[in-house]
């Protein structure tokens, strides 16, 4: 089995796909396959091949669904014009990696034994392609994927069946850590390695059929762990899910093999992520938007960083930025053990105060306001809950009470929110949730809200509601290419909050 390896340098000019690059972030555009070129390139076929997709799964497979001009999906002309309108003429847009940008992929196994299916979903079906060349999949997904078929094939390992609601194996989770400190730093990418989570047709680890899933493991390991001859796997773990709903996963993770903690390297902090939190797809292109992103928070700002997730954008602030307090605010308990292990990492200099809580932001969010200076949001698709939207437009309107931050550290106590660090020097400056103890900054309103946003069209309603309600005005835009082959793109918006002007006391003269 070959690698598929990316070379380091196209043997043609490329038309860029940054609007703007940084030096060490260009994009890495592999030239197309030679048979695929014409006779003579000319000015205008360059950019259209270079930025192909060239996928032989496109169309059957509903992952992609633009073949042409990767780098500048056409929803980028719709963005452009839309923060035209509001005011907004230098929006930006940012492309990475055109292929192999995916460095993390649920896949569902369907099929037989000896035809396993390991794929997506075709358009508005429940049948399974198989995509071993995807060319969106980091090339070590797919090696894996090609491993994993194998094992499949030789212990009998039975792909799940929605109907029957029988078999052993139902979805796969990839995700690829591209962080091997060990490698120069021009061949950790190519290089990056497979943590598989195999989600399990059982109730846990000792049900029937756990001794496949242990044979399987092995197998894996064997094949494409530290001992083979591709050492390609990270790590081996299951999920058990018996629930005939489409949710992907169950409840219950155990980890089979390997490294248990996987590392990246993102917004310059080292974050860790078990298969069971959110992570994002596009490493790279992740990495761009965070930089981009700490340009708009002040040093020494305090952060209420919702929809967290395991916390990186608000750690990697907190990092950068200095910041005094930064709290972050997520549903799925399952992230805390990665936060736990990331702010482990984070560096002693840090003396602000971080913490994380297992809470619904739509419950009493402005809770979570108040006393931040800059609010990160970043929902999933369907865009902010009404209740955060209802709290951002009517913020400026808000009388702050001091017995307000008590009140709802009632709600907040009994989720038990931790707080990781506290230093003395910091305690005025910042406030911790579930403590009685007000300072001023504690009835602080944000000024700058920054909105990253996965869902283009909930993203305009958004947009449109918070600004209709005067509390805020559109500042900057920013757009960046997470899913190449797709028209979706993931957007920065940078809003700030229209300060009351000051009444003078000052009575106009009367004219004569
Ligand atoms: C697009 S992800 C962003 C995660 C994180 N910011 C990151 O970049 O890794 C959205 C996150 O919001 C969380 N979420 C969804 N609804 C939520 C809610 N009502 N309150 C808090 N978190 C929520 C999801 O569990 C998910 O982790």
């Amino acid at each position: 089995m070959s690698l598929y390896t990316f070379p380091t340098r196209p043997p043609y000019p490329i038309i860029t796909c940054c609007v703007s690059p940084s030096p060490s972030l260009a994009p890495t555009i592999p030239s197309p396959p030679p048979s695929i070129l014409p006779p003579t390139t000319t000015a205008t076929a360059v950019p259209l091949l270079t930025c192909a997709l060239q996928c032989p799964h496109f169309q059957s497979c509903s992952g992609c669904t633009h073949e042409f001009n990767l780098h500048r999906p056409i929803i980028v002309e719709e963005a452009t014009d839309f923060f035209k309108s509001l005011g907004v003429s230098d929006f930006t847009f940012d492309s990475c990696r055109l292929w192999g940008w995916r460095c993390r992929a649920k896949l569902a196994v369907r099929g037989s034994i000896d035809n396993p299916l390991i794929g997506l979903y075709q358009e508005g079906t429940h049948n399974v392609v198989d995509i071993p060349q995807c060319k969106a999949h980091h090339p070590n997904i797919n090696a894996a994927v090609e491993i994993l078929r194998q094992g499949i094939r030789e212990l009998n390992i039975e792909p799940y069946n929605e109907d029957q609601g029988t078999g052993d194996l139902r979805y796969i989770q990839m995700a690829v850590t591209t962080y091997n400190t060990a490698l120069p730093a021009a061949e950790r990418y190519r290089n990056g390695r497979v943590q598989v989570a195999l989600v399990w047709n059982s109730r846990n680890e000792k049900s029937s059929n756990s001794d496949k899933l242990n044979a399987l493991a092995k197998f894996l390991w064997r094949n494409g762990g530290p001992r083979s001859n591709l050492y390609l796997i990270h790590s081996v773990w299951a999920n058990f899910q018996t629930s005939t709903n489409n949710i992907i996963f169950g409840n219950r993770w155990r980890h089979l093999l390997g490294e248990r903690d996987f590392w990246e390297h993102v917004g310059g902090i080292d974050m860790s992520l078990d298969p069971s939190s959110f992570g994002q797809a596009n490493t790279r292109a992740f990495d761009n938007l965070l930089r981009k992103l700490h340009k708009y928070v002040p040093y020494a700002a305090s952060v209420a960083d919702l929809y967290a997730g395991a916390g990186v954008i608000g750690l990697s602030l907190a990092a950068t930025k200095k910041c005094r307090s930064v709290k972050c605010i997520e549903i799925n308990k399952e992230s805390r053990p990665s936060f736990e292990k990331t702010v482990d990492r984070l560096p002693n200099s840090i003396l602000g105060s971080i913490s994380w809580h297992n809470a619904d932001t739509s419950i009493d969010p402005l809770s979570w306001l108040v006393g931040s200076d800059v609010i990160v949001v970043d929902p999933p698709r369907k865009g902010l809950d009404t209740s955060l939207i209802d709290a951002l437009r009517t913020i400026s309107s808000q009388k702050v009470k001091p017995s307000l931050k008590s009140s709802s550290s009632n709600i907040k106590e009994e989720k038990r929110p931790w707080v990781l660090r506290e230093r003395e020097h910091a305690k005025e400056a910042s406030v911790q949730v579930g403590r009685e103890t007000i300072s001023a900054d504690a009835r602080s309103l944000p000024e700058t809200l920054i909105y990253i946003s996965c869902g283009w069209e909930s993203f305009k309603e958004d947009c449109k509601s918070l600004l209709t309600s005067k509390s805020w005005h559109l500042e900057k835009a920013h757009g960046f290419n997470f899913f190449p082959g797709t028209q979706s793109i993931e957007v920065l918006a940078v809003f700030k909050r229209n300060l009351k002007k000051k009444k003078t006391g000052k009575k106009k003269k009367k004219q004569a």
